[in-house]
């Protein structure tokens, strides 16, 4: 297949959805040292890469910076539209979901969930080759997943469930886990050694989820890039200074999408992802990211007319963002933070014949006061279950995840409060005193 012949502007995802945008500054001079000493310096992905036909700007260099791992770096001016990197086809690693065997979704808003159970294969397979791009894959330990596996017998450390606490995250991750676990079965009953089989398919689900695009963006294929992926992440597409093309031999090239100076990190946006979103997949938050936004750990509803009428009602409230509506409802920060959470107690609280009545009527949502009252307990429900900052020790991420949490919880329950009548805001604080 067939990426688009025109070499049209692409955009890269990884499998999630994207929320709103703000102002985003990030500091862009390269001042990490130059290559790393140790076992995994991308010099040896870097020749590799070169004697099979790879490409990579007399100006791009491997560097590692704080805080971010391996980045690929700008060593002198580089103009808008200068090829930075050209990864021939035959050095990826592709999987085209339609062709692959049918595989359930490990995750919620995972969209190629057969490409990339191909691709764990593969990996799993290929880690003990000794493959130069194989071996360069660190996903960081900081992926959730990476943190809850644990032994294969036992359940998930507490230690990591603890401080993952109050985020919605904790859910999608200890899910994930078990889908996992459920999804490798019979291979994991065959091995020799349950639990190495169980880390290595742990390590190829993380470098999936940290590595892997979609190339082209809303295609059917998962694409491991080699030396493009050492690029790492602006919060937009705007604040990226690269994108990721196909060529129509099959290539894939990073580009210069504006001049980019001297010394400044060469970055993509994997897609415009909230700090929860980040932290899935990729084991980091970016403090004061532009794209804000929570997933409510609320269930998607159970029956058909009721997750199709919610899907509505999302896509309706986001038509105006770039954000695709696949995801569960969002607290946000600002003015109506707090409208997807109503209405997705409104789909909740209504019986099924009425959510098909009104998907068949065209009807638009309207949260009353029941939602009002409920989203109060809702939030309030949740608020309880962060832990206080200096609780959690050791999780910066998940900290300031939860902070992020806490702020957004707080704004969406003075808006709320806002909005109800005061008899029924008076009752609702005085329920909150007697079960205090
Ligand atoms: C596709 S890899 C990029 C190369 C990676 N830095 C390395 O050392 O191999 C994605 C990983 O890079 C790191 N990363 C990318 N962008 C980042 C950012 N803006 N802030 C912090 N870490 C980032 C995260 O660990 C993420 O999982």
């Amino acid at each position: 297949m067939s990426f688009s012949a025109h070499a049209a502007r692409l955009r890269v995802t990884l499998p999630v959805a994207c929320l709103v945008t703000y102002e985003w500054r990030r500091p862009s001079r390269c001042e990490g040292r130059l290559y790393r000493q140790s076992t995994d310096d991308p010099q040896r992905v870097l020749q590799w890469h070169a004697a099979h036909g790879g490409f990579v700007h007399g100006a791009v260099r491997a560097c590692q910076l704080p805080g971010l791992g391996w980045a690929l770096c700008a060593q002198a001016p580089v103009s808008s539209g200068t090829v930075l990197v050209t990864t021939p086809g035959s050095l990826l690693w592709t999987a085209f979901d339609k062709r692959a065997p049918q595989a359930a979704p490990l995750a919620p808003g995972e969209r190629l969930a057969s490409a990339s159970a191909q691709l764990r294969r593969r990996l799993v397979a290929a880690q003990a080759a000794g493959e130069p791009f194989v071996e360069a894959m660190h996903p960081p330990d900081s992926i959730p997943l990476q943190m809850v596996a644990g032994s294969v017998l036992d359940p998930p450390p507490e230690a990591a469930v603890g401080a993952l606490k109050g985020t919605t995250l904790l859910q999608h991750t200890l899910s994930l886990r078990s889908r996992l676990l459920e999804a490798i079965g019979p291979e994991l009953r065959a091995a020799k050694d349950a639990q190495a089989f169980w880390e290595a398919s742990v390590w190829a689900q993380a470098v999936i989820m940290s590595r892997a695009f979609h190339v082209p963006k809303d295609s059917d294929r998962l694409a491991l890039i080699p030396i493009v992926d050492i690029a790492n992440h602006a919060p937009t597409y705007q604040a990226a200074n690269a994108e990721i093309r196909d060529n129509p031999d099959g290539s894939i090239s990073m580009v210069a999408s504006r001049d980019i100076a001297s010394n400044e990190e060469v970055c993509i946006c994997y897609g415009e992802y909230s700090n929860e979103q980040l932290l899935f997949c990729y084991g980091f938050v970016i403090p004061n990211n532009p794209c804000q936004g929570l997933l409510c750990p609320l269930p998607v509803p159970d029956t058909a007319g009721r997750a199709q009428l919610l899907q509505r009602a999302l896509r309706r409230l986001r038509a105006t963002s770039k954000v695709p509506a696949e995801a569960f409802a969002a607290l946000r920060s600002g003015k109506d933070g707090a409208i997807e959470l109503l209405s997705a107690l409104k789909v909740w609280n209504m019986p099924e014949d009425e959510a098909q009545a009104m998907l068949k009527e065209g009807m638009e949502i309207t949260p009353g006061f029941q939602e009002f009252a409920s989203a109060l307990d809702f939030l309030e429900a949740w608020r309880k279950e962060i832990p206080a900052g200096e609780d959690v020790e050791s999780y910066k991420p998940a900290r300031l995840l939860q902070s992020e949490a806490r702020e957004l919880i707080e704004n969406a329950i003075a808006e709320v409060s806002s909005q109800l009548p005061w008899p029924l805001y008076l009752r609702f604080c005085l329920r909150k005193v007697i079960f205090w």
